[in-house]
C-alpha cells in the first residue's frame, strides 16, 4: 500500500494560569476517519518539506501563520485497513492570526482533560499520551 505523509500541527496555547490549550479540528464526515478529531494538517505534496507543508495547510485550514521553525516531536507510521499513513507531527505554539475552522469544519480551543476524551483516529493514541505525560 502507498504511504501518505501527512504533516500535523498540535497548536498550543500556552496558559499558566489556566492551563494549556491545544486547538482540534473534525474530520468532514465524507474523508477518511470521518467524524473524528484531529489536529489540523495534510498531504505533503511534491517537492515539498513537512515543515512547508505544515505551514501551508495551518494557513489553509486554521487561517493562522505559523511564525518561526516549529518543533518536530516524532513521527507516526500507522497501517488503517484502507491506508497506510505516516504522521509528522509538530507542536506549534508560535504562531500569528486566530485560529478557527477556515474550511467550515468544526473547530475549538480544548484542555488536556477534554482533549482526552475526544474520538481521535487510531494513530493518534501516541500523541494523546505524550501530552499527558509532559
Ligand atoms: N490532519 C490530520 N490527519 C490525520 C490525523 N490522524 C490521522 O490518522 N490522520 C490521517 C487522516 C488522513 O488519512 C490523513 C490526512 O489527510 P487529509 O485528508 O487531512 O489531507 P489534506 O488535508 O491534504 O486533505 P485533502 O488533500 O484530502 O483535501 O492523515 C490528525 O491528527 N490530523
Ligand atoms: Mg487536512
Amino acid at each position: 500500500m502507498k504511504v501518505v505523509n501527512v504533516a500535523v500541527g498540535i497548536i498550543i496555547k500556552r496558559d499558566s494560569m489556566d492551563g494549556d490549550k491545544y486547538f482540534v479540528c473534525r474530520r468532514a464526515a465524507h474523508q477518511h476517519q470521518g467524524n473524528k478529531w484531529e489536529f489540523p494538517g495534510g498531504k505533503v505534496d511534491t517537492g515539498e518539506t513537512p515543515r512547508e507543508a505544515l505551514k501551508r495547510e495551518l494557513k489553509e485550514e486554521v487561517g493562522i501563520d505559523v511564525q518561526g521553525d516549529p518543533v518536530l516531536e516524532f513521527e507516526i507510521n500507522h497501517k488503517y485497513p484502507d491506508k497506510h499513513v505516516n504522521l509528522y507531527i509538530f507542536t506549534v505554539d508560535a504562531f500569528k492570526g486566530e485560529a478557527t475552522g477556515n474550511e467550515g469544519q468544526e473547530a475549538k480551543w480544548v484542555n488536556l482533560p477534554t482533549l482526552s476524551s475526544l474520538e481521535f483516529p487510531e494513530a493518534n493514541a501516541a500523541i494523546i499520551s505524550h501530552l499527558q505525560s509532559n
